[in-house]
């Protein structure tokens, strides 16, 4: 069984087709990049992943059920602009992840709970790298060490899934490095399923196990908004990575089917560069 699964996957708001023509299966353990220009709807495809955008028309599952139409535990989110609280410290700003999710009227765990709580977070953040920083501010943190912060939140209740909308875009080239290490070693690590959006296609082919470019799939000039983005290319690579599986002949030369299964073609990421 797929973890994930769509099928005629729409998104409309109002008269404007955003997406279309979804189909896809995605098992545990696999690593989606996607990219595709912007605002061809890739944000939105991630939002209707976590729960906060409805779906329009088709279906999107999760373990064979209708995906939940809100948050929940299973699926941890990262935005490219840095989403901590300012007033909470490094450790204060994982705690309160579990608190907000275990006692959303309070949102405060007491005794054992919180005892357990934050030797949780403790965790988390040494998976990260930020031990050393436990009682620091987000003010105090540089740029990589925040989203470090946003990435052990979004772990903290331990997700199957984890969403990036484009989490390293805002950081410098050096550190995005470090990072790329960190988001591989924690998907190992952890048995994550990664949906992740970049705009950089070197970041895409060296993260994923399938790159996925959305675009529309037809354009028309005269009605801008008639038709919706897809995913046009679904490549396999890096595919030795995944957990027990031996490289494939696509590791050598991506095959690409368009998303109506005719065209089967050699594709590099020169090509959708
Ligand atoms: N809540 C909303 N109401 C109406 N239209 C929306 C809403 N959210 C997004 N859109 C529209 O949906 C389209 C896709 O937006 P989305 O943010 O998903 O694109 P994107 O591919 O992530 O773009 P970028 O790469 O620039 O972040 C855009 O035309 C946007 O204006």
């Amino acid at each position: 069984m797929s973890l994930v699964e769509a099928k005629g996957l729409e998104k409309h708001y109002g008269d404007d087709v955003v997406l279309e023509r979804l189909n896809f299966s995605v098992d545990k353990g696999e690593f989606i990049t996607i990219v595709g220009a912007s605002g061809c709807g890739k944000t939105t495809f991630l939002k209707m992943m976590l729960g906060t955008e409805s779906v329009t028309r088709g279906k999107l599952m999760l373990d064979d059920k209708a995906i939940p139409g809100e948050p929940g535990p299973d699926r941890g989110v990262v935005f490219q602009k840095y989403s901590v609280f300012p007033h909470l410290t490094v450790l204060g700003n994982v705690i309160i992840a579990q608190e907000l999710s275990s006692s959303p009227l309070l949102g405060k765990l007491f005794f054992g709970r919180r005892k357990r709580a934050r030797d949780a977070a403790i965790e988390r953040l040494t998976e990260v790298g930020l031990e050393n920083a436990l009682d620091k501010y987000p003010h105090e943190l540089s740029g990589g060490m925040q989203q470090r912060l946003a990435i052990a939140q979004a772990l903290m209740m331990k997700p199957r899934i984890l969403l990036l909308d484009e989490p390293f875009g805002a950081l410098d080239p050096g550190i995005r490095k470090d990072m790329h290490e960190l988001v591989l070693k924690l998907w190992r690590e952890l048995d994550l399923t990664i949906f992740m959006i970049t705009h950089d296609i070197e970041e895409a082919f060296a993260l994923g196990t399938r790159v996925w470019v959305f675009d529309k799939w037809r354009d028309d000039p005269q009605a801008p908004h008639a038709y919706g983005a897809t995913v046009t290319y679904d490549l396999d690579v890096n595919r030795e990575r995944e957990p027990n599986a031996p490289p494939t002949d696509a590791d050598k030369k991506p095959s690409v089917t368009d998303d109506d299964g005719r065209a089967d073609k050699t594709l590099t990421k020169e090509a959708i560069s």
